[in-house]
């Protein structure tokens, strides 16, 4: 995989997710991704179904980028939604490598980002000391016509977080309101990160972000670490751009 920021049409995401994913099954024996919610869980569907034989699912950790604070029954949950589209179709996907929040803490965000930090450092069997950040394999992102990535927000003050690598946030402009979502500190320091966004409602945006480097759209200020940043768009959410997909 080359270095830098690269725009790819999403017919090619599966073949991209097969690639990382066997990459990092062969360098770890597991696949750590963090995946994101709105209409990611439908686009990956179809990624899945395209090389459903070749994906080993069941070496696969699954984290959720951002998490709406409501019942995993509620069709706001991000979880919901993948489960539906995702997890009850695909059945080789281990329940126990799908990593949820606390459904006893929705109601109190703070401890609920405590306890998801806590997951994600249990699962890279590293200390929450401070001392190191945990690096996901692939973190898969959205994007909101606003520009929000996960639940950060244009002009939100979390977009200022350097500490916390999971953060409540209670005053969402998009609802549901009470949401956890991870930082840049935690989303920077993936391996890969990948935004997925398609629709003619993006279009704009996109321009603004990958052209203009308008750093007023939280997902401008994604730059991982690794440069390793891709863009999977379609024909309609990329038309705006100088060479549309
Ligand atoms: O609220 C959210 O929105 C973004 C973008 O969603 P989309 O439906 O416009 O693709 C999503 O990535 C995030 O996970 C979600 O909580």
């Amino acid at each position: 995989m080359s270095k830098g920021t690269e725009v790819i049409s999403v017919s090619a995401l599966s073949e991209f997710l097969l690639e990382i994913s066997e990459s990092s099954i062969s360098n770890n024996g597991v696949f750590n991704l963090a995946i994101s919610g709105g209409s990611m869980s439908k686009l990956l569907k179809e990624a899945f179904k395209k090389n459903e034989a070749s994906f080993d699912f069941s070496k696969w950790i699954i984290f959720f980028a951002d998490e709406r604070l409501v019942k995993f029954d509620n069709k706001d949950s991000n979880f919901n939604a993948s489960n539906e589209e995702i997890f009850k179709n695909f059945k080789s996907f281990k329940p126990e490598n799908i990593k949820k929040i606390d459904q006893n803490l929705i109601k109190n965000p703070k401890e609920c980002a405590v306890n998801y930090q806590e997951q994600i450092f249990n699962n890279f069997k590293l200390k929450n000391d401070g001392s190191e950040i945990p690096s996901f394999d692939l973190i898969l992102l959205g994007l909101g016509p606003d520009g929000h990535t996960a639940s950060l927000f244009p002009n939100h003050p979390l977009l200022n977080e350097i500490k916390l690598l999971v953060a409540p946030i209670t005053d969402s402009p998009k609802p549901p309101p009470c949401r956890i979502s991870f930082t840049y500190p935690l989303i920077n320091n993936a391996k890969v990160v990948a935004f997925i966004s398609t629709g003619e409602s993006k279009a704009e945006v996109l321009k603004k972000i990958l052209e203009l480097k308008d750093l007023s759209f939280p997902a401008t200020r994604v730059t991982p670490l690794s440069k390793q940043l891709f863009w999977f768009l379609d024909t309609p959410a990329s038309s705006k751009l100088k060479s549309p997909i």
